[in-house]
């Protein structure tokens, strides 16, 4: 509850103005049958047509007000919730982005998906619900009880009865429905996982022929949601058919003891008419309340979820470590101090003790087998996991003592896997330079090797979609280079970024590049021995330790773990020659 209230907090003048609106439709609704009432008790029992005639007009400006309450307090509400849930997706946006991937792993990305979009529009809807049906209600039950107390005693005890008695259905119902609608938002969760996963990995279902497996997991997943949502409705039916059962039940004893009352000469005849409307107005507000009510469990484990990604303290922070200022350039670009990482959820290290560094105008060049921690190495100098032990500097500064924007900003990373945003390939390009020029887009691509883009008929403008799945692999890992070579960086990190080139566009590739760096530091992660043969620096990683480092030259003579692997390329080579 704590959470909604911030979030109206900022259009609480908004709130107050519609939650007036809503009242005044409620006393409209009231007001109605007590002019009836007075119309038939004074105008049609004495014949004074000129009453009537007033109490009509009455009755109309009555309606028009009441009328334009409710579509100015219906407008308004609408206005509320959208603003309202507009700030909650930003909000939970905003802080997906500041999460690590230890972080993301915790919710999974089709939670986050349901969480930003279905849990908000929930939030969003019971909001409107409640405050057009559900806040209105006590004043208007408090208002028809005292109207009803107004024209005769036993009736307005009759009345407190019924609402009292209709209340308490309410709550047991409510109760049943809780449980309810937290398992259908648990199937709905469960739903949006399994078939993520089916439509994004529908090729790999196809090739290994698991169509019928995958479809009876779907199925199952589907009956779960549909069987909650069968009870969930099961549990309106009975409700609806009770709740008018009840509204009925609650006619027949105003006019049976209304019309004793009459009898007795207590009430007029025109009373029993609001009385009726009185009973029928509370108890439909309350029926509908109810119903708001029921699905307000669902809200509040929508709620829940949305705290949850609120709540949680990203694990690199900014400001943790008081900020250290720029001392200006070092030789060292990247300098590893004693480093050990492990995974928040690992047994063991996944890298210990590196100690190396990146130097300016050079090249840099890690090799390892599959799992030794290249990427990981990657990862910690991008801060997006932070060391466990011993300290990570960029330009002479610790990375803990910068902000995420000032390192990330300074350095131009080519991942592993090549992603491009839907858009245009000039759309793409300028993620690595707003503001960059045609020529600059067209000499990155030059350099890049994407010169492809040039025989596209729509050139730069090509349509990109989403992912790049309209380019080959090694399209879009060209692509994914040129956008990295837009960014003016000290450190270039290229993570296995060739892999998908042939070996001449490899060669050009690097030909290019290095007169594109200048003095900046590159990293080159590499499982192709050809790929980094010429760096000035060869790190070998094996099991997340440094096991090999120098040049190619001088590795090949004393580091066995890196003649091994260029033992096996060379065979490799010799093999695919024959
Ligand atoms: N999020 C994670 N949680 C736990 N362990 C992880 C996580 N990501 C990677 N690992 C583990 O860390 C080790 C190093 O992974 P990394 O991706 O750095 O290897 P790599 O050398 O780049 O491999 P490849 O050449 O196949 O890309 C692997 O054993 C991997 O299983």
């Amino acid at each position: 509850m704590k959470t909604v209230l911030r979030f109206l907090k900022p259009y609480k003048r908004l709130c107050v103005l519609t939650l007036l609106t809503m009242l005044v439709d409620a006393a409209g609704a009231l007001l109605i049958p007590t002019l009836t009432a007075d119309m038939i008790n004074i105008g049609v029992s004495g014949g004074d047509l000129h009453f009537i005639v007033q109490r009509g007009l009455a009755m109309v400006a009555v309606t028009v007000l009441a009328g334009a309450a409710t579509l100015f307090g219906s407008w308004l509400c609408a206005d509320l919730s959208a603003k309202v849930g507009k700030d909650m997706r930003n909000a939970v946006y905003d802080k997906s982005l500041a999460f690590s991937a230890h972080d993301f792993e915790q919710f999974g990305t089709g939670s986050m998906i349901a969480r930003t979009l279905n849990d908000v529009n929930i939030i969003q809807q019971s909001i409107v619900w409640c405050i057009q049906m559900v806040i209105p209600v006590p004043a208007l039950c408090t208002m028809g009880i005292v109207m009803a107390f107004a024209i005769d005693a036993t009736m307005g005890y009759l009345l407190i009865a019924v609402t009292a008695l209709i209340i308490v259905l309410a709550v047991l119902v409510t109760r049943k429905a809780s449980v309810i609608f937290e398992s259908l938002q648990r199937f709905l969760d469960r739903m949006n996982v399994v078939l993520r996963e089916n439509i994004t990995g529908v090729r790999v279902i196809r090739a290994f022929n698991k169509e019928r497996r995958e479809e009876a997991r779907i199925r199952r997943t589907f009956e779960q949601y549909a069987e909650s949502s069968i009870q969930a409705n099961r549990l309106f039916v009975g409700l609806d058919s009770t709740a008018f059962f009840m509204i009925n039940l609650c006619i027949v004893a105003i006019l049976w003891i209304g019309g004793n009352r009459i009898g007795a000469g207590y009430m007029e005849i025109g009373d029993i008419t609001a009385l009726i409307e009185y009973a029928i107005l509370i108890l439909y507000y309350i029926i509908m309340a109810q119903m708001v009510i029921i699905l307000l469990p669902r809200a509040r484990v929508c709620l829940r979820r949305m705290e949850e990604v609120l709540s949680r303290k990203p694990e690199i922070r900014d400001g943790e470590v008081p900020l250290l200022p720029d001392l200006g350039r070092e030789d060292a670009v990247v300098a590893f101090d004693h480093v050990s990482f492990r995974f928040a959820d690992a047994d063991e290290d996944t890298l210990g003790g590196l100690t190396f560094t990146c130097l300016r105008g050079q090249t840099t060049a890690i090799i390892g087998g599959t799992g030794s921690g290249k990427s990981t190495i990657a990862k910690l100098i991008l801060r997006f996991h932070d060391v466990t032990s011993g300290e990570l500097r960029f330009d002479g500064r610790d990375v803990r003592a910068m902000t995420q924007n000032e390192l990330r900003r300074r350095i131009a990373y080519i991942p592993q896997k090549a992603w491009l945003f839907s858009g245009t390939i000039a759309d793409n390009l300028r993620d690595g330079r707003e503001e960059a020029r045609e020529s600059e887009m067209l000499h990155a691509l030059k350099v890049a090797q994407a010169g492809f883009v040039e025989e596209l008929p729509e050139g730069l403008n090509a349509h990109v979609a989403q992912g790049g799945t309209n380019f080959s692999g090694g399209q879009k890992q060209r692509l994914s280079i040129a956008r990295a070579l837009m960014k003016q960086a000290d450190l270039y990190i290229f993570d296995d970024s060739f892999s998908a080139l042939d070996f001449k566009t490899d060669a050009a590739l690097r030909k290019a590049l290095a007169a594109e760096t200048g003095d900046a530091a590159v990293l080159i992660i590499a499982q192709r021995i050809s790929t980094i043969l010429n760096a000035d620096k060869i790190i070998v990683l094996d099991n997340g330790r440094v096991v090999g480092m120098g040049s190619h030259a001088g590795l090949m003579e004393n580091c066995p773990v890196y003649r091994d692997i260029a033992r096996s390329q060379m065979k490799g080579d010799e093999r695919d020659a024959g």
